[in-house]
């Protein structure tokens, strides 16, 4: 077989000189390379054949190419600075550094490095998830179709972040439901719910469909359940792409290698393309793992397979210790030697070919442009179904925390109770002037003060809000209007619980228009503070999280 498997050699002085590879030698490709290349469709590494369409599945396979891909970030200024539009004096800080790799179909390519060298910060490059600015329109391509903007890797991939991020109080199928209403809008409800018990009898969640996912609190799944819900909200409309930071973070062993055989198999099954990454894993979960990118201080310092690696190390003259292996003990010699030389020097080699014009595959260009991904069209759907769905969504969170609400209500009660009995039969003279600001004062601070209760289920809710939002799963704006319509009677009912003991019992003005104003007052007024509340915990940093 004529080998695919080419050598790339830097032009002096372009910025692929900076693309580091330790664990190779110069002129050879490594098995796995040559794998890899073979396996990707030929045409895309010889400018001259013409461009080939993949004989099976052809819409459905991608191949993710990453090509001296660099990213750099500008410290933010003070709030005051942004404000003064006063450009930050602290240096940019450069966090990724030439990372070239290609990912295959049907496998399974893990990031590793030490903590803090740029995993996660590629993974969330390559999902799409910076701002256009931030994005190299020359570092990414998909069957050799060259991605300009980040929105077009946000439609063509299942981004699976390290936190969970799914709401508590719901079930797990309940969870998926909710995904596939948001993103296989294009299908009818009996489809969806096939979807559904596929997608969970596909991950092994089908004995925990009706249990709630739970959190620290609220004892519910298992992690590695928890972590496979996390996969299957991000896998819903079937992405042929799966990032994944970290999967396997915070689990026991077992479970680990559950996830990680899971994704193997959907890799395998499905022809998907899978990019993960992980810290230590272990001999059984590499067998798993198709080709590792090795990263340190944000420059590759390997790419290709397990085998590879070994070869490498053996090359360089070091014996691996019988009780590690080959990958611990490359993070070994790595963690040696930054701690050496911090600015150790890496063998200047990089074996992938990226010479010749990029191929433009139109029908390919079509799908990425427009984010057809499994048949599925997200931008037909009104915003209309949106802030439905999301209402019943809410109002299931609602009911699931009643106690709360019956706290309030009670809360308004005892309020309405307790103030009219202190300024009970108020006089109707001048004298009683005071007398009525004072009680205008307490009830205007009451009202304020007992709506921050809510504050902590904002605050929990947001992480999952910003994380659907960003994929593009609903608006905003809908979920505002969601909100406000849910919120609307609820704080209805508080303003009527509240103003009907005070405003009688104090003897304000008997008449029936009065006292509707007087209601209405009060509605608006805990209408107020719960959007402050909402508002707050929108500004509010993560940290502040931990108040609950
Ligand atoms: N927005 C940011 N502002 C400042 N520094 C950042 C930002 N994003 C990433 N970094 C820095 O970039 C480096 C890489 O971060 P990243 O989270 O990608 O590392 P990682 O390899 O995933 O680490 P870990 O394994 O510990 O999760 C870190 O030093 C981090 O502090």
């Amino acid at each position: 077989m004529a080998s695919p498997c080419t050598t790339y050699h830097p032009s002096p002085g372009s910025p692929e000189n900076d693309s580091m590879i330790l664990f190779s030698t110069s002129t050879s490709c490594s098995p796995a390379k040559e794998s890899t290349i073979t396996h990707s469709n030929s045409s895309s590494f010889n400018s001259s054949s013409p461009p080939r369409r993949r004989e099976s599945s052809p819409d459905k396979t991608y191949e993710l190419r990453i090509r001296n891909l660099s990213y750099t970030i500008s410290p933010n200024g003070s709030i005051f600075s942004s404000l003064l539009m006063k450009k930050s004096t602290k240096p940019k800080t450069t966090i990724l550094k030439s990372v070239s790799f290609v990912a295959g179909c049907s496998e399974i390519l893990a990031i590793v490095g030490p903590s803090g060298t740029g995993k996660s910060t590629l993974l969330r490059v390559i999902s799409g998830r910076v701002s256009d600015k931030e994005f190299d329109p020359k570092s990414v391509y998909l069957n050799d179709h060259a991605i300009t903007t980040p929105v077009q890797l946000r439609n063509i991939c299942g981004y699976v972040a390290q936190e969970d991020n799914l709401l508590p109080l719901l079930t797990v199928k309940e969870t998926l439901m909710f995904s596939a209403k948001f993103r296989l809008r294009g299908m009818s409800s009996k489809e969806r719910e096939e979807r559904v018990e596929s997608l969970m009898q596909e991950l092994g969640l089908d004995h925990v469909a009706n249990n709630f996912v739970g959190d620290e609190e609220n004892r519910g799944i298992s992690g590695g359940e928890r972590k496979r819900v996390s996969i299957g909200v991000d896998m819903i409309h079937d992405p042929p792409i799966l990032l994944l930071d970290e999967p396997t973070s915070g689990l026991d062993s077992s479970s680990a290698l559950q996830v990680i055989e899971l994704l193997s198999s959907m890799a395998k099954t499905k022809q998907r393309t899978i990019v993960l990454s992980i810290h230590q894993p272990s001999y059984r979960i590499l067998q798993y793992i198709s080709n590792l990118l090795i990263l340190s201080h944000g420059s590759v310092v390997h790419y290709g397979s397990l085998q590879s690696l070994e070869e490498n190390i053996s090359r360089m003259g070091y014996e691996i210790p019988i009780q590690l292996n080959p990958l611990e003990f490359a993070m070994e010699i790595i963690s040696v030697l930054e701690n050496q030389e911090p600015h150790f020097k890496y063998q200047s080699c990089s074996y992938l070919r990226w010479e010749g014009a990029i191929i433009q595959d139109t029908a390919n260009k079509e799908v990425i442009d427009q984010g057809k991904i499994g048949g599925v069209l997200n931008k037909h759907c009104s915003s209309l179904f949106e802030i439905a769905v999301l209402c019943s969504r809410f109002w299931k969170i609602i009911y699931r925390t009643k106690q709360l609400f019956l706290a309030r209500t009670m809360q308004a009660l005892v309020g309405g109770f307790g103030l009219g009995s202190v300024y009970i039969k108020m006089r109707n003279d001048e004298g009683a002037v005071a007398e009525r600001l004072g009680l205008f004062a307490f009830s205007l601070s009451f009202l304020l003060s007992s709506t921050v209760e809510a504050l902590p289920i904002y605050l929990q809710e947001r992480r999952v809000i910003m994380k659907e939002a960003s994929r593009g799963a609903y608006k905003i704006s809908s979920y505002m209007i969601a909100n406000t319509i849910i919120f609307l009677p609820f704080l209805f009912a508080v303003a009527i619980l509240f103003a009907v003991p005070v405003y009688w019992i104090v003897g304000l003005n008997p008449s029936i228009t009065a006292f509707v104003f007087f209601t209405f007052v009060v509605w608006v007024i805990v209408l107020m503070a719960s959007s402050l509340v909402l508002f707050l915990s929108a500004i509010s940093p993560i940290s502040f999280q931990g108040i609950h």
